[in-house]
């Protein structure tokens, strides 16, 4: 098994604030990866310095063995599918889903869907359970559908690699399960995913490892992480200040659901 992602002594600095350090990771071909750790922990961050999106200062990040740091034209991106956090969507965008979606074909080298783009699309569509809503403005469609249209334009790609930041935020149990129906899909298909996520759901069963960063440094890689004992109490203050027991709460914050069904 190669690795697709290797990430070795990363360091991200935004502003004056050190955002990652010390990041060492690799993910081979065919695994899913959860992404897990509280708010401001730099998930997004990791995942857009992967991309390119953010500079890196120190080590490095390869993806298919080449360097984002100083190969950054060579690396293969049609083979990489990016699921940006929901907030960037965009629901101003004047065009419709099936638009929206065929867009995940161009890039800087190509600026015309290629031929049989269109049938590619509308599957990408059918795959997160929206063919019938091709047509439709994408500013007509609700929050969730614009975030399974968001993963249609990337799956159209049919990428070796695909990346989601929150995939399943602010979405309801079912979109969630046909999400999580989607992964299973991918996964039997040997496509290797990162997934940044704050609870793992109906996902839990597909999951095997879970890296979880804290502060910006990685806390734990591995299976996924027990909760401490007496977080599940429902009148237990998940709050916790520096009293040693960060990594536990950090963890717990990751891996538990912030509201129940
Ligand atoms: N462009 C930026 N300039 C300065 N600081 C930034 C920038 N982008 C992010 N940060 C900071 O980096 C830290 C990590 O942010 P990031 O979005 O990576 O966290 P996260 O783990 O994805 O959080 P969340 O779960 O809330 O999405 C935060 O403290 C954030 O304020």
């Amino acid at each position: 098994m190669s690795d697709l992602i290797s990430v070795t002594d990363l360091r991200v600095d935004l502003g004056s604030a050190t955002i990652l350090r010390g990041i060492n990771l690799t993910v081979g071909e065919g695994e899913v990866v959860a992404l897990l750790g509280a708010n401001g922990s730099g998930k997004s961050t990791l995942m857009r310095s992967l991309l390119g999106l953010v500079p890196i200062t120190g080590g490095d990040a390869r993806l298919f063995g080449t360097s984002v740091r100083t190969q950054r034209r060579q690396i293969p991106w049609p083979r990489i599918g990016y699921v940006p956090q929901r907030a960037a969507v965009g629901s101003g965008i004047p065009a419709t889903a099936l638009e929206v979606v065929l867009t995940g074909l161009l890039n800087d080298r190509r600026w015309h869907v290629p031929r049989g783009g269109r049938a590619r699309g509308l599957a990408a569509l059918e795959s997160v359970d929206l063919g019938d809503r091709a047509n439709s403005p994408l500013h007509q469609l609700s929050g969730g559908q614009q975030q399974r249209v968001a993963i249609a334009r990337a799956l159209v790609r049919r990428p070796d690699l695909l990346l989601l930041d929150e995939p399943m935020a602010g979405v309801d149990r079912p979109t969630q399960q046909t999400f999580a129906r989607l992964l299973a899909t991918l996964q039997s298909e040997g496509i290797t995913v990162g997934i940044v996520l704050h609870e793992l759901g109906p996902i839990r069963p597909l999951i095997q490892r879970c890296v979880v960063l804290r502060h910006g440094q990685v806390a734990h890689d591995g299976g996924i992480p027990a909760p401490a004992p007496g977080h599940g109490d429902a009148d237990h203050e998940h709050v916790h200040l520096d009293h040693g027991h960060h990594e536990r709460a950090d963890v717990h914050e990751a891996v538990t659901p912030r509201s129940l069904p």
